[in-house]
């Protein structure tokens, strides 16, 4: 029988308590893992044991897409209409919406995340896309196709079957919900892995569904390492997709499996570097605050953050010091302090200076940097630190946030995803140059362009390789609408219908009126 994990906060924006069990959840019930283990759950803000979590493996995997398979075959799929998934969804949606303060501080404790964010960002954005795609549940349908007299053709939408879902740390429950809202709505059954650092939501939420009224076996969750549980998905012979959203290292192994098994529709939403381009002739007091949300927002730890702030020479100065003004004034510290803007990195990992990456369990393949690395890197390359730089506080994973200015371009801090509170702003002249720059970099997720002149900030997002461009804003998602990346920033699109097509194979229908041969 699985542990079951209960919290009792008391503390100054939330006192109430949340208990759930730590198991696998297949086929609508939690239980142990097959083997055994258990993975420990660490609270990144005082580095200590905040539960254990059962640890799945590729037997578990097998289980719960057979589970998933049964389900598919008998109570979901084409045999449960469009509008009892929208319902079940709707419900879902509105229980996480009762339960919103305690899955805000779930996920504010697992993650370390302000819960102030927690909530009016990951929470409220969750519920918004399991109702966004609720809503499409009845409405995928074909069309016909006009060919011939004597033919009528049509499309039928139909769902893939059972597909995986690989989760990340950063936004644990916002990212369930860009996966799990297109891949019910459309019919399917899910695997879904949470990252081992931050599993908690989503066991919270698969409570959530048992109330719902979910069917077993449409919705499973195996919480794992990436190594068995999450290769274990992308391998499997009878999952038909792969959704991920995570690392560009691990993106590419995914594609290798999905290829090497059974050729695996595959959805990738990777990492960026995103440039952010202030003309000089912006409202600059709006350009320094999307600025400040565009790179600060989740500590940093944002596939989209604005990492590269390129500003005008002719306002340089003036924006570099009135974003160093705000920077400084971030409230860092404990994320259920009511003034807290951000809290700790997610992880020891993501903190500390560098990782070693083992291929195959022991082949050292490299030594990746993580966010105090990339400062360091950043300072022996011989860039300036001109705030911050340094941890806050003495325990948990705090990084202050950091601007570091003079960097040259192909420093690592200025071409690799840091994935932590690190701006680097960096002065142009040039708006023809700005763009060569602000393209010149492996990925393409995302951009941003300040200015007045709707022209020029025009005519510079035509030119910019990116999946969402932000004019006069920066790092918004919405539920209606795409989210993807260009270049080695991923494979397709999340959220928007655009969404629905990957989770849907579309079947050809030809009826012969009368053609003889
Ligand atoms: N695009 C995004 O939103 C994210 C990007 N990242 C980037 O990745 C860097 C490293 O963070 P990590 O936590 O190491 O990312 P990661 O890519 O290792 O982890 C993301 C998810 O993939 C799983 N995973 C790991 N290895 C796997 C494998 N071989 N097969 C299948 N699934 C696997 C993990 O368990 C986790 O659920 C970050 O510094 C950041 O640059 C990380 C998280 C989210
Ligand atoms: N990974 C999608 C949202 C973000 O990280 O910006």
């Amino acid at each position: 029988m699985p542990q079951t994990f209960t919290y009792e906060f008391d503390t100054p924006v939330y006192k109430g308590k949340s208990s759930f069990p730590t198991g696998l959840f297949i086929n609508g019930q939690f239980v142990d893992g097959i083997d055994g283990g258990t993975i420990d759950v660490i609270n990144p803000t005082n580095g200590k044991l905040l539960t254990k979590v059962s640890e799945g493996s590729s037997k578990d995997v097998d289980f719960a897409v057979e589970c998933a398979q049964k389900a598919f075959d008998t109570v979901w799929g084409l045999n449960c209409p469009g509008s009892e998934r929208g319902r079940l969804m709707y419900k879902l949606a509105d229980l996480l919406e009762q339960h919103a303060d305690e899955v805000a501080a779930v996920e504010a404790l697992n993650v370390g995340k302000a819960f102030s964010w927690a909530k009016g960002a990951d929470i409220a954005g969750t519920i918004s896309v399991i109702r966004y795609y609720a809503g499409f549940a009845d409405k995928i349908s074909g069309k016909t196709i006009e060919t011939s007299i004597d033919k009528i053709s049509y499309t039928i939408h139909e769902p893939l079957g059972v597909v995986g879902q690989i989760v990340p740390w950063n936004f644990p429950l916002m990212m369930l919900s860009w996966k799990f809202g297109p891949a019910i709505a459309a019919g399917n059954c899910i695997v879904l892995k949470p990252s081992e650092f931050t599993p908690l939501s989503a066991l919270l939420l698969a409570q959530l569904s048992v109330e719902a009224g979910f069917p077993p076996g449409v919705i499973n969750i195996v919480t794992g390492y990436g190594s068995t549980v999450g290769e274990a998905i992308s391998n499997h012979m009878h999952i038909e997709k792969v959704a991920f959203t995570g690392s560009t290292l691990v993106g590419r192994k995914i594609m290798t499996a999905a290829a090497r098994s059974n050729v695996k529709d595959v959805t990738l939403e990777l990492g960026g570097k995103s440039p952010n381009i202030v003309f000089d002739d912006c409202d600059i007091d709006q350009a320094v605050s999307w600025a400040i949300h565009g790179i600060y927002f989740n500590h940093g730890q944002a596939c989209s953050a604005s990492s590269r702030i390129y500003v005008h020479a002719k306002i340089y100065d003036d924006f570099l010091n009135k974003f160093t003004e705000k920077a400084k004034n971030l409230k860092t510290g404990d994320p259920f302090a009511a003034d807290t803007y951000q809290g700790p990195l997610v992880s020891e990992q993501q903190f500390k200076a560098s990782v070693l990456e083992l291929v195959c369990g022991s082949v050292l393949k490299h030594d990746k940097q993580r966010v105090m690395g990339y400062i360091e890197s950043g300072k022996e390359a011989g860039a300036t630190v001109h705030l911050g730089g340094v941890r806050w506080g003495n325990e948990g994973y705090f990084v202050e946030p950091t601007i570091f200015t003079e960097a040259k371009h192909d420093m690592r801090i200025v071409q690799e995803e840091i994935f932590g509170p690190v701006a680097i702003v960096v002065k142009f002249e040039d708006d023809e140059d700005v763009i060569r720059q602000a393209n010149d970099t492996v990925y393409g997720l995302a951009a941003a362009v300040f200015s007045k002149n709707i022209d020029r900030a025009l005519r510079t997002a035509q030119k910019l390789r990116a999946g969402s461009l932000w004019i006069n804003c920066a790092n918004q998602v919405h539920a209606n609408i795409p989210f993807g990346g260009f270049k080695q920033s991923g494979i397709g699109r999340e959220l928007g219908e655009y969404a629905l097509e990957h989770y849907t194979g579309i079947k050809a229908i030809h009826i012969n009126l009368g053609h003889k041969i």
